[in-house]
C-alpha cells in the first residue's frame, strides 16, 4: 500500500526542507518587500497573515502539490456530501450540515438531514425564548437565573469556550455554569452559589452513558429533589443527547430532550443542540450568527482554490513544521481574553482528531501526525512561557489571534494588548543579533568582559514562525468563522496523514480500566490483580483512607 511518504511530492518537500532550515526570516523579508501581500489571505475583515513563516513560494507550491496528491479536495467533497468518511464507526461527518444556512439538502443514507436540523433549532429557539423571557418557570414558580450545563469533552468545552468568548452578549440575570469533572469539588462549588428554585440543568451527553456526566447529573438531581421534591425534575432538567432511551431511564421527560445525531462528532458538536447553553446565554439570534460565521468558512473551504484557501494553507503549514522541520507542538495564543478557553477547546478538537498512529487502512504510520496543542491568552503567556519560545531549543510554531477593536474598551488597554501581540510576532521572527546587542549594551555604558559575558544571553536568534489571525471584533459571527477555520485545518491535516480524524478509540482503554478499578477501590480487600505499581497505589489509597478514619 502506498503511503504519503512514498509520494514524489513528499520527497520533493524533504529535499526542499534541507535547503530551508538555515534560511532566516530576516533574509526572506529583506529579499521581498511584497512578502506580506503575497503570504496573506482575507475573508471580509478576517485576515490570515502567514508571511512570518519559514516558507518561500516554492515551499507553498510543493505543499499544495502534496495536498493535491493526497486528494484533499475530493475528501472534502465527500465530507460535505454526507459520505461515511468516519470509517471505523461507519458514520458521516456532518457538523457542516448543522450550520448549512442555505437551501441545500444534505443526504445521509438517502435522507435529507436538513429538516431534522431545522426542527431541533426551532425547538431550541422556543425553549430559549421561554427561559430568557421568564415564561419558563421552575417548580416553585420562579424564573430561571442560572443554567448549569453538565457534560464533559465535546459536551462541555465548546459551550464553555463560546460562552466565555461571547460574554459581552450575555445578560447578567441569566448566568451559565459548567460542571464537567467527576471530582465533586466541581459540582459542589458550583451548586453552593445557586438556588435550586431558579436553577436549570442541561445534561449534555451524546451517549448519555459517560461516567463523569451521569455521576454529576445524578448528584445534581439529588440536590434539586432534596430541596424541591421529585416532581421538580421536569421543570429543572433538560437533556441534550442522541440517546433517548438513556435520557428516559435517567428520568428526564424526552419532550425536554434536544436531539442530535451520530454524524455529529462530540468535539464538533457545539453547532448542534450541545450549543443550548450558548443559546440560553446569548440568545438564539446570536447563535444563528455563530452558525453563519462558520457557514461562511465552510463555503470558502468548499469553493476557494487551494492556494487561496485559508484552512488548507493553515493545515499545510502545520504539516510543513510537523513533518519537515521537526516541530512537535503548536501554540494557540489569542491576544483576546474572550478566547481564554480557545486553546483548551482545540486541544480536544485537534488532539482527539489527529492524535492517531494508524492510517485509515489499519497500517501504522511511519511519520508524525497531530501536534500537541497548547496555549494561553496573551499577554499572560509572555510572563510565563514565552522565554522558551524566544530562546529555547524547541521550535514552536504559534498562532496569534487578535481583534482590531475591543468588545470591552477601556482607556488604552486594547492598544497595549495589540502592541504586545505585534511586538511578540516581530521579535519571534526577527530576533536581535549579537551586533545589535553589543551596540545596545555599549550605549548603556557596558564594556569589556562584562559586555562579552552578557552578549550570548541577550541574543535572540529569531526565525521563530508565527501566524497572525486578525479580525475586526470578536462577534458571534467571527467566533463561528474562527472555530470553523481550525476545524477544517484539522480535516486537511487528517487527510494528508491518511488517518481517520473522526473516531477516538484511544480514550476507551482508560474508561474500561476505571470501571474495573472502581469496585476495587470501594471494597476493603487487598488488591493484587494489577501490575505492582497499580495494585500498590490502590492499596496505599486504602491504607491512607483507613489511617485517617
Ligand atoms: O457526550 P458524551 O457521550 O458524554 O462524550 C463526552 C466526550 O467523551 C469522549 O467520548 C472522550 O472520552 C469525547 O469524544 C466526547 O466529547
Amino acid at each position: 500500500m502506498t503511503t504519503i511518504t512514498d509520494l514524489p511530492e513528499w520527497h520533493a518537500l524533504q529535499a526542499h526542507s534541507n535547503g530551508m532550515r538555515n534560511l532566516h526570516l530576516r533574509d526572506l523579508f529583506a529579499q521581498d518587500p511584497q512578502r506580506f501581500n503575497q503570504f496573506s489571505l482575507r475573508i471580509e475583515d478576517l485576515l490570515l497573515d502567514y508571511s512570518k513563516h519559514r516558507i518561500t513560494t516554492e515551499t507553498m507550491t510543493l505543499l499544495l502539490d502534496l495536498a493535491r496528491a493526497a486528494d484533499v479536495e475530493s475528501w472534502r467533497d465527500r465530507m460535505f456530501a454526507g459520505e461515511k468518511i468516519n470509517s471505523t464507526e461507519n458514520r458521516a461527518v456532518l457538523h457542516v450540515a448543522l450550520r448549512n444556512r442555505v437551501e441545500r439538502s444534505i443526504l445521509v443514507d438517502g435522507t435529507d438531514v436538513m429538516p431534522e436540523i431545522a426542527a431541533v433549532l426551532r425547538k431550541m429557539r422556543l425553549f430559549s425564548e421561554r427561559v430568557r423571557s421568564g415564561a419558563w418557570r421552575g417548580a416553585t414558580g420562579e424564573a430561571i437565573t442560572d443554567v448549569v450545563n453538565i457534560g464533559i469533552g465535546g459536551s462541555d468545552l465548546g459551550p464553555v469556550m463560546a460562552c466565555e468568548a461571547l460574554k459581552p452578549y450575555q445578560r447578567p440575570d441569566l448566568r451559565p455554569h459548567f460542571v464537567s469533572n467527576v471530582d465533586a469539588a466541581h459540582l459542589s462549588h458550583t451548586l453552593a452559589r445557586l438556588d435550586p428554585a431558579r436553577t436549570l440543568f442541561i445534561v449534555a451527553s451524546k451517549t448519555f452513558t459517560t461516567q463523569e456526566t451521569m455521576t454529576n447529573a445524578a448528584s445534581a438531581r439529588s440536590w434539586l429533589t432534596n430541596a424541591l421534591g421529585e416532581d421538580a425534575v421536569a421543570k429543572h432538567f433538560v437533556a441534550v443527547s442522541t440517546n433517548a432511551t438513556e435520557v428516559a431511564r435517567f428520568g428526564i421527560d424526552t419532550t425536554n430532550m434536544f436531539e442530535f445525531w451520530d454524524w455529529v462528532g462530540g468535539r464538533y458538536s457545539l453547532w448542534s443542540a450541545v450549543g443550548l447553553p450558548i443559546v440560553l446565554a446569548v440568545g438564539f439570534d446570536h447563535f444563528i450568527e455563530l452558525l453563519g460565521g462558520a457557514h461562511e468558512i465552510d463555503e470558502h473551504f468548499r469553493g476557494a482554490p487551494l492556494e487561496q484557501n485559508m484552512p488548507v494553507i493553515m493545515g499545510l503549514l502545520g504539516v510543513w513544521y510537523r513533518n519537515f522541520l521537526g516541530a512537535s507542538t503548536l501554540a494557540l495564543l489569542p491576544y483576546d481574553q474572550h478566547l481564554v478557553r480557545f486553546a483548551a477547546y482545540f486541544q480536544q478538537g485537534d488532539m482527539e482528531s489527529n492524535g492517531k498512529s494508524v492510517r485509515r487502512d489499519g497500517a501504522r504510520v511511519d511519520y508524525d501526525t497531530g501536534p500537541i496543542i497548547w496555549g494561553e491568552p496573551g499577554t499572560n503567556g509572555q510572563h510565563a512561557f514565552f522565554q522558551l519560545l524566544h530562546q529555547g531549543t524547541e521550535l514552536v510554531p504559534a498562532d496569534f489571534l487578535a481583534a482590531a477593536e475591543s468588545q470591552t474598551p477601556l482607556a488604552d488597554h486594547h492598544e497595549k494588548l495589540l502592541a504586545n501581540f505585534l511586538a511578540q510576532t516581530e521579535a519571534l521572527a526577527f530576533g536581535k543579533t549579537a551586533d545589535e546587542v553589543r551596540a545596545e549594551l555599549r550605549e548603556r555604558g557596558v564594556t569589556g568582559e562584562a559586555l562579552d559575558a552578557l552578549v550570548p544571553h541577550r541574543v535572540f536568534e529569531g526565525n521563530r514562525p508565527t501566524t497572525s489571525i486578525l479580525y475586526h471584533k470578536l462577534t458571534p459571527r467571527r467566533l463561528g468563522s474562527l472555530i470553523a477555520l481550525y476545524e477544517h485545518k484539522i480535516f486537511v491535516q487528517g487527510i494528508i496523514w491518511g488517518i481517520n480524524s473522526y473516531d477516538q478509540w484511544g480514550v476507551e482503554l482508560g474508561k474500561e480500566l476505571a470501571s474495573r478499578i472502581l469496585p476495587e477501590l470501594q471494597s476493603q480487600e487487598t488488591v493484587t490483580g494489577h501490575d505492582s505499581s497499580t495494585s500498590g497505589l490502590i492499596n496505599h489509597i486504602q491504607h491512607l483512607r483507613r489511617s485517617t478514619q
